[in-house]
């Protein structure tokens, strides 16, 4: 992860304009392969917004080939609401540049069926060839987008239920009436951010400090969602100075010593020319085992690897009625028994959702008789226990399923 901390708010926005500007200009955007940029709301990004408004009206970036993807939505206020995130959007910067209506994808808080909304979303993020630059900020308790605390750390775009700390920090915008804050809102997953080729985040001011401290210093912790880009091989913190403030001196010392030695290696940060882009030959959409290998420059995101999540939609269902053939013949029951604790779930080999399985110890363990210690030896216990083991008990595979 490089950080970069700034003097002040003006200043670590105007770092993140100058990159983001580097990064689509040396893309080199036409229309049959825009840049895509992933977009935030919140009042941290409005110094980007502004600076990126500046340089595109002194004619130093276009987003003319830009597509973006926005972050989040409230769930149940209009679209035309002054704090909607469409509203945000168009006031705070698309009026202001470039860009085609049809090129910008927000969330439909009002969509009639928001489960499909948030599939169709990352649909459409593939078809459009993956985000290439994530722009976020960073919630008070260190959410990113509205992933909450505990959110899956391969969650994806989905609806979500708004913590209290979230609502009281947006009430702001809603003239402190907490009654009048949505509760609910769709979001991308962390895993979905976790995707794009890169992530830039920007966090100011001191209410951010304690969640900056948890993200920078500490690991991966899905009750500080953001610390999941400790996981991503591109992302990019940008401070200010009072976000520091619950950061190890030591820790501030080491970020600012490796831009300064950087700067003297002729660098400040990676340089655009050895950055991956996407090249435009590549299928529209993405299909992780056709990249190009990975190299040190344009590593594979690990997590896409590790972390193959299914859409909100698709949870896999544990099988009601398993193959009578794996199960002895005394502990047999009918196919529509829904199982209690006290079966034995050692023989049902083959539910997908192992998690939802209620479990005891004593599910775990064989034949009662293995317990009790009739022989000094233990091993040789077993020995005996496997002997006398039937040919059906032999033949069905122990599977430990809540290990
Ligand atoms: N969903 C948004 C986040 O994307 C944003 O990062 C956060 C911080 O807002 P602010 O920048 O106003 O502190 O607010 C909301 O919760």
């Amino acid at each position: 992860m490089r950080f970069f901390i700034r003097d002040d708010a003006a200043a670590a926005s105007a770092h993140v304009a100058n990159y983001m500007v580097d990064r689509i200009n040396h893309f080199a955007p036409t229309p049959a392969h825009p840049f895509v940029l992933g977009l935030p709301t919140g009042s941290t990004p409005l110094g980007v917004y502004k600076a990126l408004v500046e340089r595109y009206k002194a004619g130093e970036v276009s987003f003319e080939n830009v597509v973006t993807f926005n972050m989040d939505e409230y769930i149940g206020i209009p679209r035309d609401h002054p704090e909607s995130y469409h509203s945000f959007m168009w006031k705070h910067f698309f009026s202001h540049v470039n860009i085609h209506p049809s090129n910008v994808h927000i969330l439909d808080g009002n969509a009639p069926n928001l489960e499909a909304e948030c599939v169709q979303y990352e649909a459409k993020i593939q078809a459009a060839g993956g985000i290439d630059l994530f722009l976020a900020g960073m919630g008070e308790d260190g959410h990113i987008a509205f992933n909450e605390p505990g959110s899956s750390l391969a969650s994806r775009t989905r609806v979500k239920t708004l913590a209290y700390g979230t609502i009281l920090a947006n009430s702001r915008f809603f003239n402190d009436d907490l009654d009048k804050v949505p509760k609910m809102a769709l979001t991308v997953g962390v895993q979905t951010v976790l995707e794009a080729r890169e992530v830039v985040v920007v966090a100011l001011g001191a209410r951010k400090a304690l969640a900056l401290q948890r993200c920078v210093e500490q690991g991966v912790n899905h009750m500080w969602t953001l610390s999941a880009l400790h996981l991503h091989p591109h992302s990019m913190i940008v401070c200010d100075e009072d976000a520091t403030l619950e950061l190890q001196v030591k820790t501030v010392k080491y970020f600012k010593d490796i831009e300064q030695v950087a700067r003297a290696q002729g660098f400040e940060q990676i340089l655009p020319s050895k950055f991956p882009i996407r090249p435009a030959t590549l299928p529209t959409t993405i299909v992780t085992d056709e990249f190009p290998a990975p190299t040190i420059h344009s590593p594979q995101p690990t997590t896409s690897r590790l972390l193959r999540a299914t859409p909100a939609t698709e949870y896999p269902l544990r099988s009601r009625s398993p193959s009578p053939d794996l199960i002895p013949r005394h502990l047999r029951v009918t196919p529509d028994t829904e199982y209690t604790q006290d079966t034995e779930y050692s023989v049902i080999s083959r539910s997908p959702t192992p998690d939802f399985m209620p479990d005891r110890m004593a599910s775990r363990i064989g034949e009662p008789g293995l317990l009790r210690r009739s022989t000094p030896n233990p091993a040789q216990g077993l020995q005996q226990h496997q002997r006398s083991r039937s040919p059906l008990q032999n033949l069905t595979p122990r599977t430990n399923i809540m290990t």
